[in-house]
């Protein structure tokens, strides 16, 4: 091959502050209140001179953008955290001249009060609420996407699935069965069809709706499972347009005992924990619209 001659420019490129550690108590009564949030900025924009000059007119610092992620907590972060990530994505692309487009992705911490405990909390987990807001342009230009999700619901079925008459080849070692332990971690990450929801009412609903679909399908693959979860997310939440679900097969072996001479009727496993089959399903409506920057690469923190 020829040597490549072509002039060598500056590509895609965006920053930010990644994983600002917000925790705000809301202390109005005396019954307080807690939220605690993991927060990435991401800005993109006019920003070839900081490259290619080190130039740095048009550079917000990461440290600005952590002061205003820390100032609209107090401000800005007493309904849900897609509002707050909308306000703050909004700012950045309305109030800073360079950036033409910001994405905030957020993570929730559940925290469980102790009984009716006024100010103390235990961690709950490792479930974790996340929401992915992009905004660009401005005026007729301007378009919002709002991506909310969970990761890491971990969910195990000790019947009502199983595994049988798929491919075999010459390296094909694994037994069909009928009944098995279907067990995940799962990730979900929904597309608002608008940038104006019931946000919290939508992620109890879909988080219910995903649950629920697991445990009464009669699973024939994890496939199968996931299709039908994000179907019936969709029929139930008219103004989604698609959901991304992301699954490990987390194996469970049945534990060999015959050596011992103790029967094993499905009832001591081997949980492994790698390697691990790892299923993406996207179920998405036909007349979605576009999905734009919405899915634009996470910054690894949401
Ligand atoms: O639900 C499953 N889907 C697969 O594709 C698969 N492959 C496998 O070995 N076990 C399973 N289980």
């Amino acid at each position: 091959m020829d040597p490549l001659t072509g002039r060598i420019v500056l590509g895609p490129n965006r920053y930010g502050k990644a994983e600002n550690r917000v925790v705000r108590i809301y202390r109005d009564t005396v019954r307080h209140e807690i939220r605690d949030l993991n927060v990435t900025s991401s800005l993109r924009g006019d920003f070839e001179a900081a490259h290619t000059a080190g130039d740095q007119r048009a550079v917000l610092p990461t440290d600005s953008q952590k002061q205003t992620i820390f100032a609209y907590a107090a401000t800005h972060s007493g309904g849900s955290v897609e509002d707050y990530g909308l306000a703050l994505a909004r700012h950045f692309v309305d109030d800073i001249g360079p950036v033409s487009s910001a994405r905030i992705e957020i993570e929730d911490f559940p925290w469980e009060r102790v009984g009716d405990h006024p100010y103390t909390w235990t961690r709950t987990g490792p479930e974790v609420r996340t929401a992915a807001i992009t905004v660009t342009g401005a005026g007729d230009t301007r378009r919002e996407w709002v991506v909310a999700g969970l990761k890491d619901l971990v969910v195990l079925k000790s019947t009502g699935s199983g595994f049988a008459g798929f491919l075999e080849d010459p390296f094909t070692v694994l037994e069909p069965t009928d009944d098995r332990v279907l067990a995940t971690s799962l990730v979900a990450r929904w597309r608002y069809a608008d940038t104006a929801a019931a946000w919290d009412r939508t992620y109890a609903g879909v988080r219910e709706v995903m649950l629920d679909r697991f445990a009464a399908l009669q699973s024939k693959a994890l496939q199968q499972t996931l299709f039908e979860m994000g179907r019936a997310v969709l029929e139930a939440f008219p103004y989604l347009a698609e959901i991304r679900l992301q699954a490990p097969n987390k194996h469970h072996f049945l534990f060999d005992l015959d050596r011992f001479g103790i029967p094993n009727r499905g009832e001591v496993f081997h949980a492994d924990d790698r390697p691990y089959g790892l299923m993406h399903v996207t179920v998405q409506r036909e007349d979605a619209p576009d999905a734009g920057s919405a899915w634009d690469e996470y910054t690894g923190a949401a």
